[in-house]
């Protein structure tokens, strides 16, 4: 059987790696995303978004905070700042050694989310 991405990335606590660089490296020092997260606990959302990521490559189902929708209702998040964080996610999997192909595959999934976020 083929293995899925979470594996082959290198599972939940390789994720867990690639999330924390891509908030405290990439997302957190981009102006233009930053003040999104000013009031955020971002200790919770790496833990989500670890979960989430995971979940989303074909590994263990165990999120359980908020849908998509849901997350981001209100935030007024533009198609720039969508674009922005999927760029994040990219440099941050390029980071860790992740093969341009697998992370083509990633990014298609995460952005098939992009419906779920309302965008402005
Ligand atoms: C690539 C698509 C995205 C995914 C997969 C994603 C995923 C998530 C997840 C899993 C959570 C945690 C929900 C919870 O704690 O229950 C979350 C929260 C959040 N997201 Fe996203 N997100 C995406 C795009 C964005 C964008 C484009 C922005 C704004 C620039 C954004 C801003 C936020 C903020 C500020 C929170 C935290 C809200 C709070 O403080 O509770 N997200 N997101």
């Amino acid at each position: 059987m083929e293995q899925s991405l979470y594996e082959k990335v290198g599972g939940e606590e390789a994720i867990a790696k690639v999330v924390d660089y891509f908030y405290h490296q990439l997302v957190l020092k981009d102006d233009s995303v930053n003040h999104y997260f000013e009031g955020t606990d971002m200790e919770k959302q790496i833990r989500h978004q670890t979960k989430f990521i995971s979940f989303a490559l074909g590994g263990p189902h165990q999120y359980s905070g908020k849908s998509m929708e849901k997350a981001h209702e209100g935030m007024n998040i533009q198609p720039e700042h969508f674009n922005a964080i999927v760029t994040h996610l990219h440099d941050a999997l390029t980071h860790y050694g992740v093969s341009e192909s697998d992370i083509g595959q990633a990014l298609e999934k995460v952005g098939s989310l992009r419906d779920d976020i309302q965008l402005h």
